[in-house]
């Protein structure tokens, strides 16, 4: 493994199980029927020894939304053309996407990392540039990245994720946007679950059944091409993943190695997750699931990560959007939990 890789074997830092019981202890104390408000006292409890501290909280949000263009996107496995990624970027810069309005109503941090577009976006205020090239290569003639690419899409996660950290973040969200990563992020769960592209590949930003059906001949295709060469995790990102879930893989590893909470996104976001947990087992202690996004690859990714996502909204935007909604649940469980009276302080009487 090249040194660049080397922080990859770093393993996750471990969850704090005294502030976890002490979290439980309080948990069953505070004036309500033990297991009353479900996964909000789940939610509580995994933070507290996520953060190991009696008063989790989830008030600063440090959001970073990861940009990249796909090759893959020539082969026409999208609804939407190539452009709109770097027009996306623009757009976050004038505020005017969702994830921008999100950010505002949570008062989150929002950042940009724009690896790159086909088109180029030039300096814009809010958006930092890795430039890794005009985007990935096509992954059905062969990798998408070399592993410079790579290593350094995932040294650009990493880098983020360090930032949060520096900043004093309680939750770090990573988002996407990226035409054409749901054939790539369908490709690379394939190679991660050993799955058919049938169990993974789905409408994305709103293909027809016809469109899927090509989607999945061209995910075979890659399939087939770099068969030999999937059963590393590090090699299946490069050879069929995208400079935005290399930089998210990178950026959700290295929250789990510091000890900084994860909320994932939606689908490319969860397939992320799933090869940051591959390329170090553990790493899953520090993902919460946000929501169950209506791509229907997602509950492959939900069930082999053992995590049941928060919300089922039917959201399928991408850019963090999803795990933005799902912060004000996180705040009133950590609110509830740290402020609700217990039964000795409203002198309420507990059960027989
Ligand atoms: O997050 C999700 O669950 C999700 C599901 C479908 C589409 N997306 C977004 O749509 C874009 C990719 O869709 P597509 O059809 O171009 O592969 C990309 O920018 C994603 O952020 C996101
Ligand atoms: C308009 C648009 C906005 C997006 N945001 C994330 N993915 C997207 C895809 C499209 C097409």
């Amino acid at each position: 493994m090249s040194q660049d890789l080397e922080w990859l074997n770093v393993p996750a830092a471990r969850l704090d199980e005294s502030a976890r019981q002490n979290a439980l202890a309080r948990q069953v104390r505070l004036t309500k029927p033990p297991g009353a408000l479900g996964r909000l006292e789940e939610l509580a409890v995994h933070l507290a020894a996520m953060q190991g501290t009696e008063q989790p909280r989830a008030d600063r949000v440090h959001i970073v939304v990861f940009a990249g263009d796909h090759g893959v996107a020539a082969e026409g496995i999208s609804a939407f053309p190539q452009v709109v990624t770097a027009e996306m970027v623009k757009n976050f810069a004038r505020g005017g996407a969702a994830i921008s309005v999100a950010a505002r109503v949570l008062g989150a941090r929002l950042e940009v990392v724009n690896l790159g577009t086909v088109v180029d976006t030039g300096a814009l205020d809010g958006v930092t540039r890795c430039d890794l090239g005009p985007g990935t290569a096509n992954f059905v003639i062969g990798p998408a990245m070399d592993e410079h690419q790579c290593v350094r899409a995932l040294a650009a996660g990493r880098h983020a994720a360090e930032r949060a950290r520096l900043a004093g973040a309680d939750v770090f969200i990573g988002g996407e946007m990226g035409i054409g990563n749901t054939t790539a992020a369908a490709a690379l769960a394939c190679a991660l679950l050993s799955a058919p592209a049938e169990a993974l590949a789905g409408p994305g930003t709103g293909l027809s059944p016809d469109g899927v059906a090509h989607k999945i001949t061209v995910i075979d295709r890659a399939l087939s091409l770099h068969r030999d060469h999937l059963g590393r995790p590090f090699e299946a990102l490069r050879r069929v993943g995208g400079f935005e879930i290399a930089a998210l893989t990178g950026g959700y590893l290295s929250c789990a190695q510091m000890g900084l909470p994860v909320l994932v996104d939606g689908f490319i976001s969860t397939v992320a997750a799933l090869t940051a947990e591959r390329l170090r087992p553990g790493a899953v202690d520090w993902f919460i699931l946000s929501h169950a996004s209506a791509e229907p690859g997602h509950r492959q990714l939900v069930q082999a990560l053992g995590i049941p996502p928060l919300l089922d909204l039917g959201l399928r935007l991408g850019e963090g959007s999803g795990a933005a909604v799902a912060v004000p649940l996180l705040r009133i469980a950590c609110a509830l939990h740290n402020q609700m009276a217990t039964f000795a302080e409203a002198e309420v009487s507990e059960r027989h």
